[in-house]
């Protein structure tokens, strides 16, 4: 869901950086091709990720939720040349379509998949993240959250996506719905939590800044 009247979206793309041909093509084709493409961050939110990732030089990124490997071009724009962006996703169907992408660009050797659930992968890595993207399943947001926050070096960022969740979060919550409860409990958690600076960007679907102190 884009919260921005239709016009105002359309201006913003137009006076945003172009995604480059081989990520027209990745977003094209992930609308040809695959189920579920509103999942991919696309042109705007993608140039965000790509310029942040820019000002913040991380040397490793932690990306939960690869989905076809959009997100992770744009993250893998900043890295240091010595580095590393990881992500996870538990849908192996997808990788080859990723990595068909991933072969094609300058950064591809950069992008280190793993495919499984994010949360028997998160406790393996061996890493200090200077940047962390959630993005799969909202229900284990929080968990993703306290998982990764020892991992993440003090001054580091965290990035969580659809933190408005098309708009939900200000309605009234139906107790079947788990995915709001949760979006919810997340957006309370990092709220409260003096470990941390954040800003809820309502871009798109609305994204989380978070900053460990
Ligand atoms: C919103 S999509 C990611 C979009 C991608 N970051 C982008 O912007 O192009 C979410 C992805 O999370 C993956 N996912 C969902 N639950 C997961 C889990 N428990 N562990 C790992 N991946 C998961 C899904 O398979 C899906 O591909």
């Amino acid at each position: 869901m884009d919260f921005l009247p239709a016009d105002i979206a359309t201006y913003a793309e137009e006076h945003t950086s172009p995604e480059g041909e081989l990520l027209r093509r990745l977003n094209r084709n992930t609308h040809a091709h695959v189920m579920a493409p509103r999942m991919l961050s696309g042109h705007l939110q993608g140039r965000l990720l790509a310029i942040l990732s820019q000002m913040i030089r991380p040397r490793r990124i932690l990306e939960i939720g690869t989905y076809t490997g959009y997100s992770a071009l744009c993250l893998a724009e900043g890295l240091t040349d010595d580095g590393l962006l990881i992500t996870i996703d538990q849908n192996e169907e997808l990788e080859s379509f990723a990595r068909s992408y991933w072969q094609q660009s300058p950064l591809g050797h950069k992008i280190d998949f793993r495919v499984g659930s994010a949360s028997d992968i998160i406790p393996t890595l061996n890493e200090t993240f200077d940047l962390v993207f959630i993005d799969a399943d909202k229900r284990n947001y929080p968990q993703y959250f306290n998982l990764i926050f020892s991992q993440l070096r003090p001054g580091g960022f965290i990035l969580a996506d659809n933190v408005l969740w098309s708009g939900k979060v200000v309605e009234r919550v139906k107790q079947s719905d788990l995915d709001t409860q949760s979006v919810l409990a997340f957006n309370q958690l990092i709220q409260n939590d003096p470990r941390v600076e954040n800003v809820l960007l309502p871009v798109r679907d609305g994204i989380m800044m978070i900053r460990k102190r």
